[in-house]
């Protein structure tokens, strides 16, 4: 941090240019830069630029653009405090700088680390506060179902998460998400949890506690946080599959196949949970954002030209990185791009073949790390939906099997994360341990899809036949896997591997279906 002293007013501050263009030049940039929220740290920044601030109490909520050289601006929300010196310890990642306000010296902070600011958003749920901007806006706090506070002073901390959101626990009950990339639309978690909680008995969610919202007279709102209970867990279901999968490679290393009944207990609950999801989403009717829907003809288009264009960026994402992958990968991406025809064809006939199945809204980025375990239950979390598509995309209806898919493909991952990049397994031939990892996919991707059907029973509107669940569950394995390994290629280019041999498996089974 310098030395500089911004000299900062909360009256008018949406207004001064002086200290917008510090913020923007100077400050800001350091700063996200080392945020675990801001998603561009790996773009090339063309300009930041503040945009609004609304007002609440003695703090504003100021949101800035990001623009890159190429590529879609972002919209960020940023909390501001000021923090006169010595009445807190900050946390040093949460100041901007040195600030001056009202002739006295401070910091200039992310408001989410000063704890005035947490009691004062706690304090506004508990009186359902409406806060009126100068140009008819309302920053609006909204209390759900599972709000029960008897007090609006409560103790808050800041848990120590890995998350691209900023979370703030109150009281050791309620889960605040404050939204760091924010859209000009509701967010879909809001109102998924919302919807769920308030008209659905599914338990197996973190019930709404409520949300902000800053409501504009001439744009749509902007979902600001949500709030909902915190649920008591140790681990995620990523983790405990690891577990289960660290017992299963010890068994392995030494010459046993073997996989314990209680591992197919629990994805068996897992399936159900899933079900018993997709049931309440399909029950949900009565409000235009919940109502089944068929795979009309729209549907249809827009899902074949979404598959089209993520299958164009990858192509595209593969060969600008092919240098970069290691042989395996470089001989499984040559396989997926020879493939390119049969699987052209194959997405053509979302167009034009019979599907009576029915759609919904569903969980939309469906993985085992989005599962929290509890003592003896499972929670599903984070409906925020596909961090690469745009928010009204997140609210399309799709086939539930597009979540089953998710699913799969993260069983998939977690075999094939284990059993190739641990120490114990480096010893053993690469095919053996092939078949051992095919093995134990298929076992539990069939308990999985069992359990899953069984709930429903047959008929079930979702569902029309077994032709259909076949063509939808590849189509949506196929293009999760597509879309990984622009994740991979990102974040985890030695994982590339996984999704690219996740392809190559969907592939095999589509060549069936041809002959
Ligand atoms: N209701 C909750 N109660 C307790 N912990 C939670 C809750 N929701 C999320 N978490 C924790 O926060 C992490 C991030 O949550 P998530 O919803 O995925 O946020 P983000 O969208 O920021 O990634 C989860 O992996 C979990 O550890
Ligand atoms: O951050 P999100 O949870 O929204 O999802 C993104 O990151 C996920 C990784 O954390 C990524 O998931 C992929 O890796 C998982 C294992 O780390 C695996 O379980 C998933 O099946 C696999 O898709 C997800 O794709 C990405 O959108």
């Amino acid at each position: 941090m310098t030395e500089f002293v911004l000299a900062i007013e909360w009256a008018g501050f949406e207004k001064d240019k002086y200290v917008h263009t510090v913020l923007e030049d100077n400050i800001l940039p350091p700063f996200i830069a080392q945020c675990r929220w801001f998603a561009g740290k790996a773009r090339s920044i063309k300009q930041l630029k503040v945009k609004d601030a609304v007002h609440f109490d003695e703090f504003i909520f100021m949101t800035f653009e990001a623009k890159y050289e190429e590529g879609d601006v972002e919209l960020y929300l940023l909390p501001l405090s000021f923090v006169e010196t010595n009445t807190q310890d900050i946390s040093p990642k949460g100041i901007l700088s040195k600030a001056s306000m009202d002739d006295k010296l401070g910091f200039l902070v992310d408001a989410i680390y000063d704890v005035n600011f947490r009691n004062a958003l706690f304090s506004s749920f508990y009186n359902q506060k409406a806060y009126d901007q100068i140009n008819k806006d309302v920053l609006s706090f909204l209390k759900g179902k599972a709000f029960i506070a008897e007090s609006e002073v409560i103790e808050s901390v800041l848990p120590n998460i890995d998350s691209s959101n900023s979370a703030m626990i109150f009281d050791g009950k309620y889960f605040l998400k404050l939204y760091r990339k924010i859209f000009a639309e509701t967010n879909p978690e809001a109102e998924m949890v919302e919807f769920i909680t308030q008209n659905s008995d599914f338990k197996n969610i973190p019930r709404f506690a409520g949300s902000i919202t800053w409501k504009r007279s001439n744009a749509p709102e902007i979902t600001f946080a949500v709030m909902v209970e915190v649920v008591e867990s140790l681990k995620d279901d990523w983790s405990m599959t690891g577990d289960y999968l660290n017992d299963f490679m010890e068994a392995f290393v030494d010459g046993n196949f073997q996989i314990r009944e209680s591992v197919f207990g629990k994805v068996s609950q897992l399936a159900v949970r899933t079900a018993e999801m997709h049931k309440a989403l399909f029950a949900l009717r009565g409000a235009e954002a919940f109502n089944a829907e068929p795979f009309d003809r729209q549907y249809r288009r827009f899902l074949h030209q979404k598959f089209e264009n993520l299958l164009e960026r990858r192509y595209t994402l593969l060969t600008d990185n092919y240098l970069r992958l290691d042989e395996q990968a470089q001989f499984l991406a040559w396989k997926f791009m020879e493939a390119k025809d049969m699987i052209l064809d194959f997405i053509d006939q979302v167009l034009t073949r019979p599907l009576f199945s029915y759609r919904t809204r569903i969980h939309g980025d469906y993985h085992l790390g989005q599962v929290l375990a509890t003592e003896d239950d499972l929670v599903i979390i984070d409906f925020e939906g596909e961090p690469e598509s745009t928010i009204t995309e997140r609210k399309i209806k799709h086939s539930p099997l597009k979540d089953v898919a998710g699913m799969i493909r993260s069983y998939h991952y977690a075999v094939s994360a284990k059993l190739f990049n641990s120490a114990e397994t480096s010893n053993i031939d690469a095919q053996e341990l092939q078949r051992a990892a095919d093995r134990w996919y298929k076992l539990i991707k069939d308990t999985y899809l069992e359990e899953y059907l069984a709930v429903f029973g047959s008929p079930h509107p979702l569902f029309k036949d077994n032709n259909e669940i076949n063509y939808l569950l590849l189509f949506h394995l196929l293009e999760k896997a597509v879309y990984e390994i622009g994740y991979e290629v990102n974040y985890r280019p030695t994982w590339v591997k996984i999704p690219l041999k996740g392809i190559a498996e969907v592939l095999a089974e589509v060549e069936k279906l041809r002959r």
